[in-house]
């Protein structure tokens, strides 16, 4: 019931009868309107609703029934109590009064307590009408947003990519359920909701009954299990199932989120497969050849058991690569490992490390001829030759034994060893195996040892150059000089290069070293040219990789331009060995280099390819006879046989020819009969220091003066005299 007190509206023709009623009610508290007609009473109830009317019925125009009529008919003043008032006393006004819908009847002359007696009750009843009709609209509002929520929350869990299951705990079954968990299980909602969570689940109904008891028993809040269920074509799925519980008037609903684990497990298992497989062969890859060894070692050393672990290395398979391509290299890797897997038991492992390398662990009682035998069988199961691609292929590879527990127990350390035999193996000219052996270890250190001292040297810049002259021979006077490499090792002094040399080439280190070289080689030719000496050349070794890694050409134009020297002050050695290296490239370099006059000249000549063919093909100035030559050119015909040889034909090429290792007059009188250019060797000078050099240069004391004079052809002749040496 409204605060206010409440409005009632007097419809009556007559002022009188207004002014009575008015009075008799608005003692009692109420507010009072009046109309004097049915029209009127209708406009007044339009414009404010009334909380009563008291109605007269026998009014001029609209009577009282009509207006009655009218106001139950329209819904928002159908609720308004009428008490029709009429002086009418018989049956059938009151009947039609009732039938056009009033509520009570007063007759005139009005009693005032029977007024004021209905006016309340009326008054009273409408207010609970009221009551209850505003109830009714806030609670269908309120089945409407709950309707709407519930509809938003199903979309929403049909929507997830999980399955929903909502179970009672009283009857076991299930209360909701999305449309993923029928699609997850291929049932329909229905077909779900008559089956239960046991029959699709795979536990019992009273396990299933404990679990949940035991979730709601808050044991456990969010529970995470994996589990299978059953799909309706009778497969099973893995999933993963969230549960919690909530409670649910005198129920419990367990809300379960189940997530399909196939994709997952799959990816897993793919992962797995590829971190631990090679991909190539199938067989185990690096990371899971080494657990199995260390599990192989746990066992041997539990059983105590011997162990052996063996290297393979496929010899030259770069060559396959580059004559036959990557994709028949890749297949015979995978053909070699099946034959490995033929070439042991089931219970040893073979693995592939990675490139051409292999490894095989061989579990043995006492058996210790077993790794020869396997050794032995690998050997024999490559000489049958691969068909690859209607193609015959043959290869041959080394191998490198560590045993367990003589030569070392922990895994990585019998790896390394029996990759430091297989080296070994590589050297003694491949095709064979080797066992590890404690000196190899000894000499594997010492090279380790080396190899970190170069690192340093390069960064500390302990290397300098000697020089050792080359004389040219007609006119006996020195016309250039051979840089040479020199390590001074702090605590070692100056170490011998065929020490360390070949382990800059290993390792690359000479990339930068080489480098260095040319630019030092050229910083001299500088200082000399602008000094009291003059122009003197020199010449410089290059290595192979210098022509595959870093800048070569840029080097030697840089070195040229700081130092502001011409480019044919500088001459570069190259062996035969490192032209064939990346060829195409190594002669764009030297086109390049040549071009600018710088000079190119072929060491070791005659020891390498010595082809015709790529003389030509190359820019080449000079040609170095190998010391191998010249040694015995006085004593043994076949050496001097090649000595003159390649005279000759470097002169028909027109090329320069220079000797090395010229020691004794005797070497020198053979090169100077058959024209040979020029001269290097201890018989002058052996590589020196450059202050010691500088003094040679200034004072020419290597007395050569007359060589160009000389009847050549008369060795006994000879008008030259030499000075010693300097030691
Ligand atoms: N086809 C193929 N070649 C590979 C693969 N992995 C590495 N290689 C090549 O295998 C070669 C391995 O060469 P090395 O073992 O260094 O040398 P090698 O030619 O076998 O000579 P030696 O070992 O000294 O006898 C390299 O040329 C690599 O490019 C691969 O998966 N497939």
């Amino acid at each position: 019931m409204s605060s206010t007190a409440p409005t009632i509206l007097i419809v009556d023709d007559e002022i009188q009868n207004r002014k009575l009623l008015e009075a008799l009610l608005r003692p009692e508290g109420y507010f009072t309107r009046c109309a004097s007609s049915g029209e009127e009473a209708l406009a007044s109830i339009a414009e404010h609703a009334p909380d009563l009317i008291l109605l007269d019925i026998m009014m001029p125009g609209m009577d009282g029934f009509e207006v009655a009529v009218i106001l139950k008919a329209n819904p928002a003043t159908s609720n308004i109590p009428i008490i029709m008032v009429t002086a009418l006393d018989d049956r059938s006004a009151r009947l039609a009064g009732l039938n056009a819908g009033a509520e009570e009847f007063l007759t005139k002359p009005v009693d005032r307590a029977e007024l004021w007696l209905r006016v309340r009750n009326l008054l009273r009843l409408k207010a609970f009408g009221d009551f209850l009709q505003n109830h009714s609209v806030i609670l269908e509002q309120e089945v409407q947003a709950r309707t709407a929520d519930l509809q938003r929350f199903r979309s929403a869990m049909d929507a997830t990519a999980d399955a929903i299951f909502l179970v009672s705990r009283n009857t076991m079954r299930f209360v909701e359920i999305n449309a993923t968990a029928c699609s997850m299980l291929g049932y329909t909602r229905q077909e779900l909701f008559d089956s239960s969570p046991a029959e699709i689940g795979e536990v019992s109904l009273e396990a299933l009954e404990n679990s949940y008891d035991n979730i709601i028993a808050g044991q456990k809040i969010d529970v995470l299990v994996d589990t299978t269920i059953r799909r309706k074509d009778g497969t099973y799925l893995q999933v993963e199932v969230h549960q919690q519980a909530q409670k649910s008037g005198n129920d419990w609903i367990i809300v379960g989120v189940a997530r399909d684990l196939t994709e997952r497990k799959e990816s897993a298992q793919r992962l797995h497969q590829l971190a631990h497989y090679d991909v190539l062969t199938g067989l185990p890859n690096r990371t899971l050849f080494y657990e199995a060894l260390k599990n192989a070692l746990i066992q041997a050393t539990d059983s105590d058991w011997l162990l052996a672990v063996l290297f393979v290395d496929l010899d030259h398979f770069k060559n396959i690569n580059d004559t036959l391509g990557h994709a028949i290299g890749d297949e015979l890797l995978n053909q070699f490992g099946n034959r490995l897997v033929q070439c042991v038991r089931p219970r040893d492992t073979v693995g592939r490390l990675g490139g051409d390398e292999f490894a095989l662990i061989l579990l043995m009682h006492d058996e210790s001829s077993y790794p020869t035998l396997v050794a032995n069988k690998i050997r024999e199961v490559l000489r049958e030759p691969f068909e690859i691609q209607d193609q015959e292929v043959t290869i041959s590879a080394s191998m490198g034994i560590t045993i367990y527990p003589d030569d070392a127990t922990a895994h990585e350390t019998l790896i390394k060893y029996a990759d430091t035999a297989m080296y070994r193996a590589k050297q003694a000219g491949r095709d064979t195996y080797r066992f590890f052996t404690a000196q190899m270890n000894a000499e594997v250190l010492a090279r380790h040892d080396l190899e970190v001292a170069l690192h340093k040297a390069v960064e500390n810049k302990e290397f300098v150059l000697h020089y050792q002259p080359k004389v040219l021979l007609k006119s006996g006077r020195i016309i250039g000089l051979e840089a040479l490499l020199r390590w001074q090792r702090p605590g070692y002094g100056l170490i011998s290069p065929h020490l360390f040399i070949p382990i800059l080439e290993e390792t690359g280190l000479i990339v930068r070293v080489g480098s260095w070289a040319i630019t030092t080689a050229c910083q001299q030719i500088g200082q000399w040219l602008h000094g009291a000496i003059g122009p003197m050349q020199i010449s410089v070794n290059v290595a192979g990789r210098q022509f595959i890694e870093g800048d070569l050409e840029g080097d030697v134009l840089k070195a040229l331009l700081d130092h502001d020297i011409p480019a044919d002050l500088l001459e570069l050695e190259l062996t035969e060995g490192s032209l064939m290296v990346n060829t195409e490239r190594t002669i764009t370099i030297l086109k390049n280099l040549k071009t600018r006059g710088v000079q190119i000249s072929i060491d070791d000549f005659g020891t390498g390819y010595s082809s015709l063919a790529y003389l030509r093909r190359f820019p080449i100035d000079k040609l170095k006879i190998d010391i191998a030559f010249i040694r015995e050119v006085t004593t043994n015909p076949d050496d001097a046989a090649i000595a003159l040889a390649i005279i000759r034909m470097a002169h028909s090429l027109k090329l320069e020819v220079i000797a090395e290792g010229v020691e004794t007059e005797a070497q020198l009188a053979f090169l100077l009969r058959y024209h040979c250019d020029q001269i290097q060797g201890y018989y002058f000078s052996p590589p020196l220091p450059l202050l010691e050099l500088e003094q040679i240069l200034l004072s020419e004391t290597l007395d050569l003066v007359g060589m160009a004079d000389s009847n050549t052809e008369r060795q006994d002749e000879l008008p030259i005299t030499f000075k010693s040496a300097p030691q």
